[in-house]
Parts: structure tokens; sequence; C-alpha cells
């Protein structure tokens, strides 16, 4: 059993009978969902909402009955893989482009369970580059305002010779800032900011984090409050 995996099955434990469960997206989230694949298999019964076009066609593969948002008013459970975690639990998410949509599920869950590999485990957040998710429209405006404001480089994220688009039909620019100093205020700001629709800072969002180690032990980690 790898980290990933170790995690990934660890968090699946928190599932049981007639919960909404959120499925997140990646290679870590991955394992949760084959892991809940396999229970429900077994006979758990359960109903997901799938945070990507990926984990949606891995769920139909593990028959794992989905729902939509506006069938239930929250979920009691989500799970989901992470790019940085750091000491109070903030996070960096979208590395692979699903943070809306990661983020919406999140925050509308009882509890928010994080799972990630001790590698992701990092004294401050940023030396991953922070995924921001921003309207196609007009995007090198976007883009420049971004610039402007802070003195970092920011890429917009291709595939191939194309510009990557997310399930949501937007852009990611991903920015090197290599140290955040304060995720908290960072998230403020470009959450005020015409022409980003959402970025990859959770702060005072996860609940519980699933740490997994190579020689398959995990490690929890608990938050003192969230904030959602
Ligand atoms: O957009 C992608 C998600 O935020 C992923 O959960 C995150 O990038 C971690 O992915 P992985 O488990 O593949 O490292």
């Amino acid at each position: 059993m790898n980290a990933k995996q170790a995690a990934g099955y660890r968090a699946a434990e928190w599932v049981k009978d007639g919960m909404k469960v959120g499925l997140g997206t990646g290679s870590t989230a991955y394992y949760a969902i084959e892991k809940i694949g396999q229970m429900v298999a077994e006979g758990l019964r359960i109903r997901a909402i799938a945070t990507s076009n990926a984990s949606e066609e891995l769920a139909v593969k593990y028959n794992i009955p989905l729902l939509k948002a506006g069938e239930v008013d929250r979920l009691d459970i989500a799970i989901d893989g992470a790019d940085e975690v750091d000491p109070g639990l903030s996070l960096i998410k979208g590395g692979g482009g699903a943070l809306l949509r990661e983020k919406l599920v999140a925050m509308n869950s009882d509890r928010f369970i994080v799972i990630a590999d001790s590698g992701k485990i990092v004294p401050h957040l940023g030396q991953f580059k922070l995924p921001i998710e921003i309207v196609p429209f007009c995007y090198e405006w976007t883009l420049k305002q971004l610039e402007r404001r802070y003195s970092v480089s920011f890429e917009l994220r291709m595939r191939g010779e194309e510009r990557y688009v997310t399930d949501n039909g937007n852009y990611i620019v991903d920015a090197a800032f290599g140290k955040i100093e304060n995720p908290a205020a960072l998230a403020e700001e470009f959450k005020a900011m015409t022409g980003v629709v959402d970025h990859g800072l959770f702060v005072g969002i996860a609940d519980t984090v699933v740490v997994g180690y190579d020689d398959g032990h995990t490690e929890i980690k608990e938050a003192a409050c969230s904030s959602k």
C-alpha cells in the first residue's frame, strides 16, 4: 500500500450508511473513491456528488449512486486531496484544475476530510504554484491586473498548445508565490478581483487531514475550528 492509498482508504472509514458524500479529484482522491466503490459493492448505501467530470466517471465505474446539489441541503462528508497542507490545516488545491467544484462541495459538507501523502505537509503554503481560476473573457486584463498587484510570476496553464480549460469552462493561472505569509488575507484579495472566479487557497475549511506515509501508516490531524 502506498502513502496516497493509505490516506484514501483510511478516510473512507468515515463514510457510513445513508450518508451524502462529496468525492474529490486527483490521484489521492482516486483511492478514496476506489475504497468507497468497494464498500458500495459490499452493501453500503450512500449517494455522492463528484467534484470533476473525471471523478464522476470513476464513481459511475464503481456504481456509486450520484446525486445533484439541488436534491439535498448539505452533504455529510467530503473527501479530497490537496497539493499543500500547512500546520493550521490551510491548503493549496487545484493542481488538477478542479478547485472551484471542490471548494463548493467542501463548503457545503458537514465534515471536510483532506487526504494527503506526507510530502504535501509543509511549514508554509506557496512552494506549490497557486492555481487561480479566471474567466476566459478578456483574460489578458485579469492576468495584467494580477501582475500589477503582486510581484510574482503568473503563468496561464496550458495543455500542450491549447489553453487549459476547467470543467466550468474557465482558464487557470498558476502563481509562483514561493511563500504565502497570510493565506486568509490573500484569499480575500483574490475574491474581490473582477475576472477571478475562485482560487486554490482553502483557509478554515478542512476539518480533518489524513496523512499517509510510504510504509502504509496514517496520521490524523484535526482542525482547532473550521469557519464553514
Ligand atoms: O484540482 C485538483 C485537486 O485539488 C487535487 O485534489 C489536488 O491537486 C491533489 O491532487 P493529487 O492527489 O493528485 O496530488
